[in-house]
Parts: structure tokens; sequence; C-alpha cells
């Protein structure tokens, strides 16, 4: 399988891109006419740093405005096409791209058009080259796959031949199934990009948010099994206009690129009876839950954490063998202390200051889970091992935390390598792990969201906005089909939001908070108010309009009111929230009770819950909260 990305897809100088696409794995890129005249070098020279760097150039594009004009017209598409067949050969590709005419004087028609391709192909097949045509969505006459088709047949050229792109037929709302009809040796290229579905003009949303597949909401799947049923075996292309990306991080999209090629890829020959020629990598492991969370800390700070854990209701449950970890336990909650001074722990702590380090991520299988996410790229994660240690494989996450994988055959890791402690039960009733909330740059939520949707069997939820008192916080939530794991990502815009304060004052995509499930909140509460836990205050007005909102009875009403607790439902069922004070800059716990099947996340509770913890940081005094 050949991948290839076009240069127009991600941000930087033509060499900066380029290094970062071979970084990635890509064999080739497409390179768009607009990076090349920017770039200060001779044609020649511009095809041989290309290759220099292992990639081939599988096309040129694009050529506008070429089929189906009148006299004088036609003979000067044909002169600028000559000249940029000279170019062609220059660089070294043998392929142009031509997009379908949206020049006002075009006159269409489908014969008109075969005729122009059937000479445009004779000009090319004297100079070795091929002409691959591309129906774009807007375009002025032809704007469908199946238009583009019938033109390159009646072209009836061996140089003339259809691109493909998925955006044009999937963003119509065309069925991709036609082309399972196309002789694969007329498809000469296939260009695969995703996109939010957002209700907007075709070219506009065309030329601003695609993105890469798996990213957005097409089905960019059923179009490349169509596409891989007809036999064909050439450059499997991205071709990505994103705003976002124009300005992105260099490196780290190229890399969400391969992988989002290689997951697709991967999926289509899992649903389709079609050879792809790509190394073989475990299916999606079945994810069942967070196994540890375990937080880097220090001296005084992790004294006040090991404290606050205990008002929560977990018990010193065992001490590392080797190492100065403790486990504390609460039902199937498992939170590592780690307050080493050497190894990854120390370098986060040193960095960061008490934070989330690594997570356990329950698996059916840690060995597979691991496999597919290195054959996807991740970068796997080794520290050595200590005497009669495990070997719990791991991976880094995309800024460099570390994720490790349990199955049931590490499962006795807590009794190998921990000595249990003889600690008083003081069960709260906590039971287990319902979300992991993960903060991060807005521009990094497709980065972590194609990340996890890769590798596990996640469902997202549509991108939500909630609003902070000092700006906006997108989010969005992927959840296995049981709701066994869940993970939210809460993209900041701006410093000054309570999810984008803890980004300046660390770096990467760390865990905000943890939102732990009870059974009966009311009883729980009732526990961690006389274990000290002092819940974060919510405002009269608050539960005046949750009266108005919801039929609760007065009775209920006092009872959430008095206990600081947060109330939301719907036509499934109803939530309740407690959230806890922040600790260590910015981290905080949730406690929380699903009733019936309410699948949310109390969403439309977060802008009070958000004003309240910015209200308690100023009345703390916490620098840069004077507003
Ligand atoms: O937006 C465009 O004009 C454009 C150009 C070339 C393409 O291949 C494409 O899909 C879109
Ligand atoms: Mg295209």
């Amino acid at each position: 399988m050949k991948t290839s990305i076009a240069t127009v897809s991600i941000s930087g100088t033509l060499t900066e891109k380029l290094r970062a696409i071979a970084d990635a794995g890509f064999d080739g890129i497409e390179i768009f006419e607009a990076d090349f005249i920017a770039h200060d070098g001779a044609p020649r020279d511009v095809g041989n740093m290309i290759r220099d760097h292992g990639l081939d150039i599988t096309l040129f594009q694009p050529f506008r405005d070429f089929e189906g004009l009148p006299a004088p017209l036609r003979a000067k598409a044909f002169d600028r096409a000559e000249r940029k067949f000279d170019l062609m050969q220059e660089l070294g590709t043998d392929l142009v791209l031509i997009c379908s005419s949206c020049h006002p004087a075009s006159l269409g028609g489908i014969d008109r058009c075969a005729d122009d391709f059937a000479e445009l192909g004779e000009r090319a097949a004297k100079r070795g080259l091929r002409v691959g045509y591309e129906a774009l969505a807007w375009g002025r006459h032809i704007n469908d796959h199946r238009d583009a088709w019938e033109i390159v047949r009646r072209a009836d050229h061996p140089n003339v031949g259809l691109i493909l792109d998925s955006f044009h037929t999937l963003g119509r709302k065309l069925s991709p199934e036609s082309i399972r009809a196309i002789p694969a040796d007329r498809i000469f290229f296939v260009q695969l990009a995703d996109a939010p579905q957002i209700e907007m003009d075709l070219l506009y949303w065309s030329r601003h948010f695609r993105n890469m597949p798996g990213e957005g909401d097409l089905d960019v799947t059923a179009f490349m099994r169509a596409v891989m049923a007809t036999g064909y075996a050439g450059p499997i292309s991205l071709e990505i206009f994103n705003d976002q990306f124009r300005g992105g991080d260099t490196k780290l999209l190229a890399g969400d690129g391969h992988r989002s090629l290689l997951t697709l890829m991967d999926d289509v020959r899992r649903a389709e009876p079609v050879a792809v020629d790509l190394p073989v990598m475990p299916a999606r492991v079945a994810a069942k839950g967070v196994s540890f969370i375990e937080f880097a800390s220090r001296g005084a700070e992790a004294q006040t954490l090991s404290n606050q854990l205990q008002t929560l209701g977990f018990r010193k449950a065992a001490k590392h063998r080797n190492k100065a970890l403790t486990l504390f336990q609460q039902g199937d909650v498992r939170i590592v202390l780690n307050e080493e001074t050497t190894g990854y722990a120390a370098t986060a702590w040193t960095a960061r200051g008490t934070t989330i380090c690594d997570i356990g991520l329950r698996t059916a299988s840690a060995r597979d889970a691991i496999a597919r996410a290195t054959a996807l790229g991740a970068q796997p994660f080794e520290q050595p091992l200590g005497p009669g240690e495990l070997n719990i494989p791991a991976i880094r996450g995309l800024s460099g935390s570390v994720l490790h994988m349990m199955d049931d055959d590490l499962a006795d890791v807590w009794q190998v390598e921990f000595a249990p402690l003889d600690a008083p039960d003081v069960d709260a009733g906590l039971t287990r792990v319902d979300h992991l909330a993960q903060t991060m740059s807005y521009d990094d939520m497709l980065s972590w969201s194609l990340f996890y949707t890769s590798l596990f069997d996640l469902a997202k939820t549509p991108m939500v906005d909630v609003i902070d008192p000092d700006g906006l916080v997108r989010s969005q939530a992927l959840s296995t089909p049981g709701g066994d794991l869940r993970i939210t990502l809460n993209g900041a815009d701006s410093h000054r939001t309570l999810a984008g304060r803890l980004l300046s004052d660390t770096f990467g995509a760390p865990l905000q908070h943890v939102a732990l499930a009870c059974d009966d909140i009311v009883k729980t509460a009732d526990k961690l108010a006389a274990r000290g836990f002092e819940a974060l205050n919510m405002p009269a007005n608050y539960y005046d309009d949750l009266a108005s909102r919801f039929d609760l009875t007065s009775e209920k009403l006092d009872a959430l009111r008095r206990r600081n607790i947060l109330y939301d439902e719907d036509a499934q069922g109803a939530f309740y929230q407690i959230y806890s004070r922040d600790f260590a800059g910015g981290l905080f716990f949730e406690i929380l009770q699903r009733e019936g099947d309410y699948q949310g996340y109390g969403g439309p509770n977060a802008p009070f819950r958000i004003a309240a913890q910015k209200r308690l940081m100023r009345a703390k005094g916490v620098p840069g909260d004077a507003g």
C-alpha cells in the first residue's frame, strides 16, 4: 500500500513539511502548486529534494478550468496545460490532477468535455504523462464522480483517468457504491478526507473544515471499501484543507495523517473481502475500564493528596515492595501515589508538580492493545524493572504521558508487587471510575480523539460548547458501547479558562479531573461530609433554576441543595454530581451517580460548576484570578 499526502494538508515551509511527512512514514506527496511557487528553488531541485527525503511525487495539482471552454479560451487552456507539463517533467512526476471547471465561460456537455480530454491525453502521452480528472463538488457543470467517470470513459484514452476524492462524493451525500463498477485501471488516484457534519456551503466546508479520515463524520470507510472493491492498487492520499492544521504542529499532524490512513485501511480489509498490502495488526481491543490512576507527587503535596484521598473514602491498601508507591483503593478504583525520586513519575513531577502521570486501562488483551498501538505509530514506553516486578506493557500518549495496558493475566500485579497494609476500611460507596477528563489545547482535540478511537472501539458524542466565565471550552466524550471506558476531551482556546489555566501551568494534555461513580449519592455525600470532605459550593440560584426546569419534589431539591449535589436528567434517566474543591493547581474529583440509562456528563451544569470553581479560586487569592 502506497501512502501519500498533499502538501497543503499540514503547516510549515515545504522543507519542514517534507521532513515531517517522511518521518511519519508516508511514501509520497501530492505537490500543491502553491507550495512549489512559494518555495525558492528550481523545479528540478525541488524534485530532487523531495526524492532525497525518500518520497515520490505522486501527483501535481491542481490544474483548474480546463474543460468545456469555447474558442479562443480553449486554445489558451491547452497552452497553459503544456506549460504545466513542462514543470511536471522538471519536477519528476507523471500525473496531474485536473479538477472540474468552475469557469463562467465553461460550456459543459459530456461529449465536449470528453473530446477535450481525449486531445489532452494525446498531448500528455507524447511526453509520457497522464492526466486525472476530479469532479469538484461545486464544479460548474461536473460535480458528481459519476459524470467525471462518464467523461473519462468517453475520452477513451489510456493516459486519461479518473481521480476520486472522498470529500466531493460524501460531502454531496452521493452514494459511493457506484464506484464499485469502475474498472480499477481507469482510476488513476484516490484522495481521502473526512469532515465534521456541518450544514454550510460546500466550497467553504471543503476549504476550511476537512480533517483526517476518522476525525469527522463522513463514512470514509464505505467510500474506501467501494474503491478497493474495484481492485484499485494505486496511492492512497490524504488531501486535507483545514484552518487549524495550517497553523498546527507539523510533526503531530503528519503522524495523525499516517495513523488515520493505516486505521482506515485496516478497517477496510476487515469489512471488505479485498487484499490490502499492510502489515497485520490486531483489531481494536475491547477496553473494559480504568484499572488504576497514578499520581506523581512529593513531600507536603503528597501528604495533602493522601489526606484528601482518605477523606474521599479511600483506604491506604498497600505499599510497593521496592518503590515509594502507595496504593489507595475503594471499590474497583485504584489510585497509586508515586513519590519516587527517579524514573518517569519523578520527571513528570519535576515538570508539572503533582500530576496524574500514568493511567492503567483494563483491556481484553494488553499485548494486542500494545501491538495495535505501535503498528499505528504510538511510541512504546519502558522503564527498568525492579526485582520481582511484572512487565506491564505501556505506550506514550501524544504529549509524552504514559498509558499502561492491563488485562486479566496482569491483574495479580497488586498482590505480586505490593504488600498489604492494615488500614481501617473507610469506604464511602465509590465503586468505579466513571470517566477521565483530559484537558488540552483546542487544536489538539482531533489528534487525541483519533489516537483513542484508532486504538479502541469508542463512539464520539457531538462536540459541545461549555461556557467558562473567561472563554469557551469545547468538550467531546468518547465512550465504549457499554460505557465501560469513558474519556472526555476538553479543548481550551484561551489560557484564562479553568481548563486553559491548567495548560499554561503544565504542558501537554493533562488529566484535569477524575469522575468516580457511586450507587447512592446522598448516602455517599453524607459519608464524605462525616470524613471532612468539602464539596464545591453551588449557589442558591442554581437550585432555584433546577426547581423550574425539572419536576423535583421539594424534599428532593432540598436534599440536593444541602449537599451541593448538581442534577441533570434526560429522556433516558437522571444524573447527580458532586465536585471536590481543586487541589495541586487545578485538579479535582467529581463524584457522580447515573440513574436509568443516562449516558451524558451533566453538560448543562458545567458552566455553573466552572463559575463556582473560579469563585473559590478568587476567594483563595489564586494569582491571576483578580477578575
Ligand atoms: O478546493 C479546491 O479547489 C480543490 C482543489 C483540488 C482538489 O483536489 C480538491 O479536492 C479541491
Ligand atoms: Mg481533491
